[in-house]
């Protein structure tokens, strides 16, 4: 058997989001979100699932920070509800948000638990959509002010900040595929939007560099594809589709320019993108940390016509989790080493990683061992980009908890932990306490 060690510091963690586990959305001075008017639209979320009461970890927090604690995560990752702090999105402050987040951080302290904050997973306050959301440059002042409040009321408190989870999700998903809140499909509306996001990813590190304490970044997604063969097309379609995740928006970022060839592909799309002068010195200013999101792979070949880039994914037969998604760990290694050639040596928390098993309880066990073989494989593929040379500093496993997963609702159960949705009893699966028996050797075996 093969003992696979991780470095004796490495952090490890779990995630979540705000509307995945909070609930309570009409309590506690909380103002709409666009995820709560977009779940309440019928034929958007499966079976009509929507965030009103989630895992409720609103009220359950102390619960889910006792988990964490047993479980013995070094570091926590979770979103802020912007409308629980702005209502309106900007102007009058809602004290009970904040006292809830100060609550909750201190909690988590309490505990010895490291808080990694993301200021943006995706829940725009509804007054700021419907004065166009991402789309008008307004947003990206409403944002700055709400991240510059945060550092300067959560200073000495947190000290890893991320501002934007998925930008790929939040612009392409959720405003050209049309798959999540607010639902639109418009390649230049959702092109547009992109640009904003950096654009306001980067206003709140200048802000960060004046006002706050720690280290900042942001979490972009990937999903890697490999070539079906070794031909020149679809090599190269294969390489328009990670750009979309990876270029697109880390060129940007670390190189103050966006990728000539997807510039170019818009454009023959009738595409373009609106920089205003100083937004790319704004965006690219250097930031302390990297988050990276990786889920799947798959492959693909170039087929003229198919989708934005001549790219078709085919099944070739890989194993799927429950969500069907390809277990691909060789792409999460392949998309690392991809990162350190073009990016260089930014420190690398991998912020999100995990499957879609939806095992249920049975006599007071959830036996997912197919989490933990998930996890083992990726895992491997992580400590070979170590070993290689990735900076990688962490590890936090998408999810803590069984939560609301967006459009495919509460059937689709990414958790260490299972949520009864109807009795919000919480259960250890067999996932917590491998992840736990792991975090506390450091390794395991293979
Ligand atoms: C119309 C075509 O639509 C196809 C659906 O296309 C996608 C792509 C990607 C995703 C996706 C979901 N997640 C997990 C989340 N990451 C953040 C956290 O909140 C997790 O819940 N990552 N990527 C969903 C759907």
């Amino acid at each position: 058997m093969a003992i696979i060690k991780f470095p004796e510091h490495f952090k490890w963690g779990a995630a979540t989001a705000a509307y995945q586990i909070e609930g309570a959305v009409k309590e506690g001075g909380r103002g709409e979100s666009i995820w709560d008017r977009f779940s309440h639209t019928p034929g958007k979320v499966i079976n009509g699932d929507n965030g009103d009461i989630a895992c409720d970890s609103y009220h359950l927090y102390r619960e889910d920070i006792a988990l964490m604690k047993d479980l013995g995560i070094s570091v926590y990752r979770f979103s802020i509800s912007w409308p629980r702090i702005f209502p309106e999105g900007i102007g009058k402050v809602n004290e009970e948000g904040v006292k809830y987040y100060h609550d909750f951080v201190d909690e988590l302290l309490h505990n010895g638990i490291e808080p990694m904050c993301t200021l943006y997973h995706w829940d725009l306050p509804q007054a700021l959509q419907d004065k166009g959301g991402w789309a008008n440059r307004e947003t990206i002042e409403a944002f700055g002010q709400y991240a510059s409040f945060m550092f300067q009321e959560f200073k000495g408190k947190i000290s890893k900040w991320l501002t934007i989870n998925e930008p790929w999700c939040v612009s392409f998903l959720s405003n050209y595929l049309g798959a999540h809140a607010p639902g639109n499909k418009d390649l230049q509306l959702a092109t547009t939007i992109s640009h904003h996001l950096l654009v306001a990813h980067g206003l709140a590190v200048s802000q960060f560099r004046k006002i706050g304490e720690g280290e900042i970044g942001f979490a972009p997604n990937l999903e890697w594809l490999e070539p079906f063969s070794n031909k020149e097309e679809d090599i190269q379609a294969c390489n328009r589709g990670i750009a979309w995740f990876i270029e697109w928006f880390m060129d940007p970022v670390f190189h103050g320019k966006y990728p000539e060839f997807l510039l170019d592909w818009f454009k023959d799309k009738g595409v373009t993108l609106s920089i205003d002068e100083g937004d790319m010195e704004q965006i690219s200013q250097p930031i302390d940390i990297l988050g990276i999101n990786y889920y799947t792979g798959s492959v693909g070949r170039y087929k003229e016509g198919e989708g934005l880039f001549d790219l078709e994914p085919i099944d070739i037969g890989y194993a799927k989790t429950d969500i069907g998604w390809n277990i691909y760990p060789e792409g999460f290694y392949k998309a690392l080493h991809k990162l350190k050639v073009q990016y260089g040596d930014i420190p690398i928390y991998i912020t999100e990683n995990g499957a879609c098993y939806n095992d249920e309880v049975e006599n007071g066990e959830v036996k997912d061992t197919r989490r933990i073989e998930y996890l083992k494989q990726h895992l491997i593929s992580l400590k070979r980009a170590i070993d290689s040379g990735v900076n990688i500093q962490g590890y936090l496993t998408w999810s803590l908890l069984d939560n609301f997963e967006w459009a495919e609702g509460y059937d689709m159960r990414f958790g260490l932990i299972h949520i009864n949705f109807k009795t919000l009893a919480r259960t250890k699966k067999d996932s917590y306490f491998w992840y736990k028996q792991m975090i506390g050797n450091t390794w395991f075996e293979r």
